[in-house]
């Protein structure tokens, strides 16, 4: 359960909701080596939770929660995703801002490496929880170019609500208007590398996705959904083939419109009519596979 501590009206924690790519088609390369995407991304209710503990001493980084012990102590260094938003903020913001110490608290609830943006859901937290407390106040063109800098899928994380993305991730525009639906995510507990699963596709490019402006119900977005793709999920399952067990067992519940991989994998979700039905698959599924991550629930609110 998370505690909200607060201020003077200012909360000291900020949700860094997963994301999810509802299709992502690669629609090119750049000279630099970077893809092109095309994706429909969304936010669940599941996520990690960033805490902040204001203190003198220099800021530092505790990572808690079921996937704290996966990064390793290393990982809480400055290398942490988390340390390079706090120290690009506190660049951006520049020495004559006052910018406090203190500890922030990562309660890492989604797994690592797995294609629904964790670390960059967590960098994004930290630029909008620091940016409120060490009152920078530094607009969104600015967070969303520090963003930009921290990688691909952090702008639209720093929104955490549904967008299309494009460019190599930086473009955002918006969101046809979502019907209600359910989701369950499933991850089989093995990291993925994002640059392996790209340099492993194969084939050509596939063109931007025709949209409409709003699904009338979750079974006709699933029918948009069934027409397109995610680019990565074939080279995906060669490096983790699980991902296809995965896959089927999410397609065989009852009441699944649909099932696909997100990201770069190796997480998976299936769409369902209602949060009521995928809580009840996510809960079958948790009960069928001891050793995976199940979840299930809503869009996140606000989408
Ligand atoms: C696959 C997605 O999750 C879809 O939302 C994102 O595009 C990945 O975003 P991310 O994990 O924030 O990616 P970054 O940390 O910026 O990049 C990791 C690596 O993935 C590859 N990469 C990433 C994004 C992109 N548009 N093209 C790429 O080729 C590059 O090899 C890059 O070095
Ligand atoms: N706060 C963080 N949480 C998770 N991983 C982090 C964090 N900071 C740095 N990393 C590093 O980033 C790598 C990618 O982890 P992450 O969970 O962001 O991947 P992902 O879910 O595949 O992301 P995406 O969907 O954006 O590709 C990990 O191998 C990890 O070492």
């Amino acid at each position: 359960m998370t505690t909200v501590a607060s201020s003077g009206g200012v909360a000291f924690v900020e949700a860094a909701p997963a994301k999810i790519n509802l299709y992502l088609h690669v629609t090119g390369r750049r000279a630099d080596g970077y893809h092109c995407l095309d994706s429909l991304v969304v936010f669940a209710g599941a996520g990690d939770v960033l805490h902040y503990e204001p203190g003198d001493a220099p800021l530092t980084l505790k990572l808690a929660g079921r996937f704290g012990a996966v990064l390793d102590e290393a990982a809480a260094g400055p290398d942490n995703l988390v340390m390079k938003a706090a120290n690009a903020l506190r660049t951006l913001a520049g020495p004559q801002a006052t910018v406090r110490g203190g500890t922030l608290v990562l309660e890492k609830n989604l797994p690592v490496a797995s294609g629904i943006g964790g670390g960059s859901a967590d960098a994004a937290a930290a630029l909008r929880l620091l940016d409120r407390v060490w009152n920078i106040q530094a607009g969104q063109v600015n967070l969303l170019r520090l963003a930009e800098g921290l990688g691909a899928d952090v702008p639209v994380c720093l929104l955490s609500h549904s967008a299309r993305m494009e460019g190599i991730g930086e473009v955002l525009g918006a969101a046809p208007i979502l019907p209600e639906c359910g989701l369950v995510l499933v991850n089989c507990g093995q990291a993925v590398s994002t640059p392996a699963v790209f340099r492993a596709r194969e084939g050509g490019f596939v063109p931007r996705a025709e949209l409409p402006t709003h699904w009338d119900g979750a079974r006709e977005l699933a029918d948009t959904l069934q027409t397109l793709e995610n680019s990565l999920e074939a080279p995906a399952c060669v490096l983790c083939p699980t991902v296809e067990k995965v896959l089927s067992d999410l397609a065989t519940q009852p009441e699944c419109l649909m099932a696909r991989m997100s990201g770069s994998g190796a997480t998976c979700f299936g769409l369902f009519p209602s949060a009521h039905e995928a809580e009840q698959a996510a809960a079958r599924l948790a009960d069928a596979h001891e050793a995976w991550w199940v979840w299930g629930g809503a869009l996140r609110e606000g989408v």
